[in-house]
């Protein structure tokens, strides 16, 4: 950019009236800066060697007019050479193009200069003048030059001598030829261009100089448009604007300029009066028309008139609205690139707390003001753009910051779902913890809680505009939230199925022991009458409960005869353990002797000689011995009381739960059975062996008592001690031994002495009486048999062996029978 001139008189002219009118029409404030402001500094924008510039953008900077939008104005000059253009152009703008030197008299302008306005946002092309001796014959450049201003310019300064007008064959007809020819090849496609609207056209604005006063203006004007006519009907036009007018894309306006040299006054009183036309935006001739503008941003100026010189240099056909379209879409694109980096910073700040799980309460809104800021920074600047483009760019823009915050809002919605389903677990448990409690009500009410907030959470981070859709994730998380109410279902059907299980157990094992202790036919039946009993209140407790636990009508079946089977199992598992060996053989053993051992009214057998102890023996070891197989299997007199209890195999659901290893196989009818014929066997061999033993006890008391000292033998001893008595009596000797004896008695008696002696005496008849015993049973002692003899080494003692097995059996019992009670009181 080349540093302005020196400011002549003119310039400093058009800087203080450009202070005057700001003053005037606008603020004192731009009106001070404008008078304060040095001409702007031009810029070569086509050099000579027809380079573009690249410091466009710069220099619009420097002039504030980068961010001007579309409050600029562009306008060209053309004309033949050293016709006083850039003259002009300094006096009417305030401009700092080169002067001919008059001295030298010669081209100035060169290729194509830019320069801002002084007092006003315009932005003035100086063009090389036409018909220049230094270009010659080439008219190459007078036809690019011609049209890159009109694809750019809002108004063009035909600017032309007086003595010009009329003189059709002149260079300025010939300008004008191409300036009417480039328009028509600019808008080709037709697009954008509507003549009925006025949209798009450009204004001629012929400046004639030199005007001596003798021609009026009027007159000038007829002509010229006489020859514009002439041309625009000599031009080959594009097929569907044959008929078209030059009026449907030009306006046109004349004016003249007195000479400038010799009547300096009045060319600067003029020139004053039609920078009027140019500055001041309220004059009622103001040259620029909203409908002349080009529509391109001034921050989009650099490449669209690069671009249109590119096509201009390479002699691409040049169609403006297509241009226009391409500079659009390529400006919408960066300001869109340019939002879309700020907007990826600030977004960038909620990727690591969101994939670490955390859940951010605010960020919705976030997402929200960010996505608003980079949309409000696209509208701004790419809003001046086609409009079309402008749409199309701003929905890529749209969705493209929506695809970059949708797995924030993604992540936000897993981690509030793995968040909420924490809580309900935790909520559900913790309820559950108490006491009275209903289970539906806690899961159905915890349940809305968590999706409630779950949706309140999803609605806060779900923006406007998108496609994003929380349905899928809140099914997610009510199958989630279901999975875990299931899984606590089936815990706390569990944990009530052990509770109803123990209570059952509780209130079969009296009346098992009762009626296993007591064997008979009626046995079973009374047992089996126990568990009906306790299975009918285990059924009822769950039914009650179930229906606190949403169990449906099929479950409550299937959890029903799984109640049946352990109910059944628990009932098996006190038989069984009722029927081990130990307690078997100690019931069995307790009922041989109460037939053996008691008579029927109870009383203990003392078994004497004449006792018939082997047909005893028989009755009850037989009678003992035909209970096993009553023990063996569970056969109730009355076969309604046996329950209905399903088996496993015939159930196709819990033989699935069998093969998963949660329920193991069940057949009813084989759990009838509690031990086999081995078994039997086993029980009966043993039973034997122990009423053996007790045989042999029977028969043993039999012979002790034939071993005691016989009464008679004492009426012997009187017999024979009848003549030691006589003596005694008869005796002095020994009769006065006895009055001692009788009065050492009275003595005794009188001194109250008699309790000891008495004490000792019975300790002293205690001890010769067991002498005296002692020596009877050694004198009259018989050798009896051995044991050994009688009964099998291996059986045991009935009194060593049983025992131990009969204070168990009694220690078995709840409630001791009353034959029980008989027996340990014997
Ligand atoms: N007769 C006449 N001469 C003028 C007028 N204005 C400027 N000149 C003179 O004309 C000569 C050329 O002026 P420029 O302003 O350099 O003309 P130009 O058309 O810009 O020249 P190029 O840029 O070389 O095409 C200078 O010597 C000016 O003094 C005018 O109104 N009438």
């Amino acid at each position: 950019m080349d540093a302005p001139p020196a400011a002549s008189n003119g310039l400093a002219a058009a800087a203080s009236h450009a202070a005057s009118s700001a003053l005037s029409s606008s603020s004192s404030a731009a009106a001070a800066a404008a008078a304060a402001a040095a001409p702007a500094s031009r810029l070569h924008l086509i050099s000579d060697e027809q380079q573009f510039t690249p410091s466009l953008a710069e220099s619009l900077q420097q002039w504030h007019l980068l961010d001007a939008g579309f409050a600029y104005n562009l306008c060209a000059v053309l004309g033949s050479q050293s016709t006083g253009k850039s003259t002009l152009l300094n006096r009417l703008f305030g401009t700092s193009f080169d002067v001919m030197d008059e001295r030298v008299r010669g081209q100035t302008t060169k290729g194509i200069w830019l320069c801002r306005a002084l007092s006003s946002p315009l932005l003035v092309m100086d063009v090389e003048g036409t018909d220049g001796r230094e270009r010659g014959e080439d008219q190459d450049f007078e036809r690019k030059s011609a049209l890159f201003s009109m694809a750019s310019a809002e108004v063009l300064i035909v600017n032309l001598w007086e003595h010009q007008v009329g003189l059709y064959q002149g260079a300025n007809m010939g300008l004008l030829k191409t300036v009417f020819e480039v328009n028509l090849a600019l808008f080709q496609s037709g697009k954008g261009r509507s003549s009925s609207t006025g949209r798009d056209k450009t204004l001629l604005f012929f400046v004639i100089r030199d005007h001596v006063g003798a021609t009026p203006l009027s007159n000038l004007r007829e002509t010229l448009l006489a020859d514009l006519a002439r041309i625009w009907d000599g031009l080959n036009k594009p097929e569907g604007q044959e008929a078209s007018r030059i009026t449907d894309f030009f306006d046109l306006s004349f004016t003249t300029l007195p000479h400038k040299l010799l009547q300096p006054d009045e060319f600067e009183r003029q020139v004053a009066q039609l920078r009027e036309r140019f500055v001041e935006r309220d004059h009622a001739d103001f040259v620029f028309k909203k409908e002349y503008h080009k529509r391109i941003p001034a921050d989009g100026l650099p490449m669209y008139l690069e671009t249109i010189w590119e096509q201009v240099m390479t002699n691409k056909d040049l169609d403006l609205p297509t241009q226009q379209e391409l500079l659009a879409q390529f400006r919408c694109d960066e300001i869109a690139s340019a939002a879309f980096a700020v907007f990826t910073t600030g977004a960038k700040v909620f990727k690591k707390p969101i994939e670490a799980g955390q859940v951010l309460e605010t960020l919705g809104a976030e997402m929200g003001a960010l996505r608003s800021e980079a949309l409000a920074a696209f509208d701004k600047a790419a809003s001046r753009y086609h409009a079309e483009v402008y749409r199309r760019k701003r929905s890529e823009l749209l969705e493209k910051l929506n695809a970059t915050l949708s797995p924030l809002f993604m992540g936000q919605l897993k981690n509030t779902h793995k968040l909420v389903l924490a809580s309900f677990r935790s909520a559900v448990l913790e309820r559950l913890r108490g006491d009275t409690y209903d289970f539906a009500d806690v899961v159905s009410s915890e349940r809305q809680r968590a999706l409630a907030r779950f949706e309140a959470a999803a609605q806060a981070v779900q923006l406007a505009e998108t496609d994003w859709s929380v349905e899928e994730e809140t099914q997610q998380l009510a199958t989630a939230i279901d999975a875990i109410a299931d899984q606590c279902r089936a815990e706390e059907t569990k944990k009530m199925l052990a509770l109803i299980e123990r209570a059952l157990k509780k209130a079969i094992a009296e009346p098992t022991e009762m009626a296993l202790a007591s064997p008979g036919t009626e046995m079973w039946d009374g047992v089996l009458e126990a568990f009906g009993k306790a299975l009918a209140q285990a059924e009822a407790t769950y039914l009650r409960k179930a229906k606190s636990f949403n169990a449906t009508e099929e479950e409550s079946v299937l959890a029903l005869a799984a109640l049946r089977r352990r109910a059944w199992r628990a009932l098996r598992a006190k038989l069984d353990e009722q029927t081990a060996d130990s307690f078997l053989a100690a019931k069995l053993r307790s009922v041989f002797e109460d037939r053996f051992r008691y008579d029927e009214a109870g009383t203990p057998r003392v078994w004497s000689p004449t006792d018939d102890i082997d047909g005893l023996y028989r009755a009850a070891r037989d009678e003992t011995l035909a209970l096993v197989p009553l023990y063996a299997r569970i056969e109730p007199t009355n076969a309604s009381l046996l329950p209905s209890i399903p088996s496993t195999a015939d159930d196709p659901s819990h033989a699935a739960l069998v093969e998963r290893g949660e329920e193991e196989e069940f057949d009813f009818d084989a759990s009838l059975l509690l031990f086999g014929e081995a078994r039997k066997a086993d029980v009966a061999a043993r039973l034997r062996k122990e009423a053996d033993a007790y045989y042999v006890e029977a028969k043993r008391s039999t012979v002790s008592s034939i071993a005691q000292v016989p009464v008679w033998m004492y009426a012997v001893l009187a017999a024979l001690g009848w003549n030691e008595a006589m003596a005694v009596l008869r005796s002095p000797l020994y009769f006065a031994f006895m009055l001692i004896l009788l009065a050492s008695a009275y003595v005794v008696y009188r001194l109250n002495l008699s309790g000891p002696l008495v004490q000792v005496s019975k300790a002293v008849g205690r001890e010769v009486h067991r002498l005296a015993d002692g020596a009877l049973r050694e004198h009259f002692q018989q050798p009896l048999p051995q044991p050994a003899m009688l009964r099998d080494d291996s059986a045991p003692a009935p009194s060593r062996a049983a025992a131990p097995e009969k204070a168990a059996v009694r220690e078995q019992k709840a409630a001791p029978q009353p034959e029980e009670i008989e027996l340990s009181e014997r």
